[in-house]
């Protein structure tokens, strides 16, 4: 850099050294261009001598106009006098006597003023013209002229070399010049390098002081975001700080709460290992008291079975049903009708229309009542609930093991559809026999696991129409035929060939079979209601029961039939498919009861193979097993007939003793 500050002042000065070298660069050589003596002064004859007028010491002369440095020409006068005075000697520095030009106070020869070195020669002083004759005189002004100009070559001469030597001072200056300046221009050259070197470097530098520009921008917005960043983290941890002050609250109270509840925690551990000794305790109490429940349960099952055959293993329930609403238009209330005792039943002749005069059944008040004892008479009034709740032991029965079974008997519309299933649209509360039964057999078997009782129940439903018999739970329309098979050579027990037997776990199932069944029924008739009447619907439940801790076992069923309808029919007004659903519906229910009479007066021979009905319910009308017979009595006083038919069946029935019921169980 110093350089570069100080090199204007040496290009300056390398320019002036060049322009002082310059103009010596065009003088001649010191040896042809030798500068010559000034002119001398010539006659003034001469006009053309130029160099007279010219300064004698001018040096900076171009070589080319300079006068050579040969004696001037003596003038056309002289020449001619030369020529001759050459012939003639003249006294060196001899006076030139009359010569009027010469200048006053110089003489000639010794008389000269002293020059100094390269001072111009003194001028020649003009001799007065001599006469032609006057030879010696003309050839002592040769002389002296000859003298003059040895004189003024010797001044030339001196002024020359002085020239030479200044020329060859200024060659050498000028060569020395030159050398500077070639030094001077390498430097610039150099300094020129540099001076690029610096400028790339400048651009570079400046490239890159624009990189760092836009780096510093970028870093700058970055550093902003980055403040928005902190600022926003700040926020942060100031909103953590309080966060942590609060967290550190509560875990101070929560560590309070912890201690308390360690000392808690100590004090019930304390209780709880009391505790622990007092389950243990208590367990062994709750064993032995389940041991002590089972043989309770045992027991239980003993005496209930024993209260069962005191009441009798058939027995037989009257119930009579609500007029309907139609029917009350024709006939105001029930008055032929009337439960005496929850057991009796009597029948007013004075209203009836068709009393069989020849009946067996007793008369009460004299001649126009008839009395009818079962084991429970259900009034107009009675509750499906109320209904269940007496036959309900019954089912217990079939759940500790022993067959049992419940059929509704009656003519068409007397109520018998409605106690075992209920009305079309049932619920809770009007629900039948059928869903009740199932409902207490899945609590029942609930409860008696606690007791170490576990079941299987499965279900199967059939309708026998003149006398074939119908799977409700399968597919109708496949028209599958099905048998009455016994299970065992020798034993009671029955199966039906292909029938649908469903496993079931809980109440719904059952209720979807029933539905089921219901749709089967109404596909298999145009007439529901009429072919329900013609034929008889038996819903079976095979209920297995197993305690693996007393070793125990269990095989009951429980059968629920919904006969036919009873009224008599007359076989000789029907014809076609109305006589063989009469004949057939005749032939089983007369079926029924031979095998009831045949069982009441233990004859060795029962007719179960005589009807499909008696054949299914084999093992559910013998001694093994347990009856419940529903009479369902019409209100309407034009059915008394019927009614009386009814109640004269269901006596014959109530009053058959068909032995003791014995319980399956190994
Ligand atoms: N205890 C009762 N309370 C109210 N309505 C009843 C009662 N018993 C029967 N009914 C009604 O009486 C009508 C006939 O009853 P249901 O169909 O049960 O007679 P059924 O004997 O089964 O006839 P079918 O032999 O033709 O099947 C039905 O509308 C039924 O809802």
């Amino acid at each position: 850099m110093e350089q570069k500050e100080n090199s204007p002042p040496a290009k300056e000065m390398a320019k002036s050294q060049i322009a002082r070298v310059k103009p010596l660069s065009k003088l001649p050589t010191p040896r042809s261009k030798m500068p010559v003596a000034a002119p001398r002064e010539v006659p003034q004859a001469a006009p053309s001598a130029g160099p007279a007028k010219r300064k004698p010491n001018t040096l900076v002369q171009p070589a080319a106009k300079r006068p050579r440095t040969e004696p001037p020409l003596p003038q056309p006068g002289l020449r001619r006098a030369t020529s001759t005075s050459s012939l003639t000697s003249r006294k060196p520095g001899a006076r030139q006597g009359g010569d009027a030009r010469q200048p006053a106070g110089r003489g000639t020869g010794s008389s000269a003023p002293t020059r100094r070195p390269g001072a111009p020669p003194p001028a020649p002083t003009v001799s007065k013209k001599r006469p032609a004759w006057d030879v010696k005189g003309r050839l002592a002004d040769i002389e002296k002229e000859l003298k003059n100009q040895r004189s003024i070559n010797e001044g030339l001469a001196q002024q020359r070399n002085a020239f030479r030597e200044q020329v060859n001072n200024i060659s050498s200056t000028a060569a020395q010049m030159e050398k500077e300046t070639s030094q001077k221009q390498e430097l610039v050259q150099s300094l020129q390098a540099k001076l690029r070197e610096r400028e790339q470097d400048l651009e570079e530098t400046s490239g890159q002081a624009h990189r760092l520009e836009t780096k510093v921008s970028r870093l700058q917005q970055e550093l902003a975001a980055s403040q928005q960043t902190v600022e926003a983290l700040q926020s942060q941890i100031t909103g953590l700080k309080s966060s942590i002050a609060s967290l550190t609250a509560q875990q101070a109270s929560a560590t309070a709460e912890r201690d308390a509840y360690k000392l808690e925690c100590d004090s019930l551990k304390q209780t709880c290992k009391e505790n622990t000794a007092t389950i243990k305790e208590q367990k062994e109490t709750i064993e032995a008291m389940k041991e002590k429940e089972r043989a309770w349960e045992t027991e239980r099952r003993w005496l209930h079975n024993t209260v069962q055959e005191l009441k009798g293993n058939i027995r037989v329930f009257c119930r009579i049903r609500p007029l309907l609403e139609e029917e009350k238009r024709e006939q105001e209330a029930i008055s032929h009708l009337s439960v005496d005792t929850e057991t009796c039943l009597l029948v007013d002749k004075l209203n009836s229309h068709a009393l069989d005069e020849t009946s067996s059944i007793r008369k009460a008040d004299g001649d126009n009542k008839y009395e009818f004892n079962f084991d429970k008479i259900y009034g107009p009034w009675s509750t499906q609930e109320s209904v269940f709740n007496e036959l309900s032991q019954l089912v217990q029965s079939a759940l500790d093991g022993y067959n049992v079974c419940i059929f509704a008997y009656g003519q068409t519309g007397s109520g018998k559809t409605y106690t075992m299933e209920g009305p079309e649209q049932p619920d809770e509360t009007t629900q039948g026999v059928i869903p009740r039964a199932v409902l207490q057999i899945f609590k029942t078997t609930e409860t008696l696991r606690s007791k170490g009782w576990q079941y299987g129940l499965e279900a199967s439903f059939l309708e026998i129409y003149n006398e074939m018999i119908q799977d409700l739970l399968g597919d109708v329309k496949d028209n599958i035929k099905h048998e009455i098979r016994m299970v065992n050579k020798g034993s009671h027990d029955v199966m039906v060939t292909n029938l649908t037997v469903k496993a079931v776990t809980s109440p719904k199932q059952v209720h979807d079979l029933l539905r089921k069944a219901s749709a089967n029924r109404a596909v298999a008739s145009t007439n529901c209601n009429e072919r329900s009447s013609r034929s008889h619907s038996v819903f079976m439940l095979k209920i297995r029961g197993e305690n693996p801790i007393t070793g125990e076992t269990s095989h009951g069923v429980l059968n629920l039939v919904d006969l036919a309808g009873s009224e008599r029919l007359k076989e000789s007004g029907s014809t076609g498919a109305r006589l063989k659903e009469t004949q057939a519906i005749n032939k089983s229910l007369s079926s029924l009861g031979n095998v009831i009479m045949a069982l009441a007066n233990k004859e060795k021979h029962e007719p179960y193979r005589t009807s499909k009905l008696t054949h299914l319910l084999q093992n559910s009308l013998g001694g093994n097993s347990k009856t419940l017979m529903f009479v369902n009595i019409s209100p309407r006083e034009e059915h008394f007939g019927e009614t009386l038919c009814s109640l004269r069946f269901a006596t014959k029935v109530n009053n058959c003793n068909m032995g003791t019921a014995q319980k399956r169980m190994k």
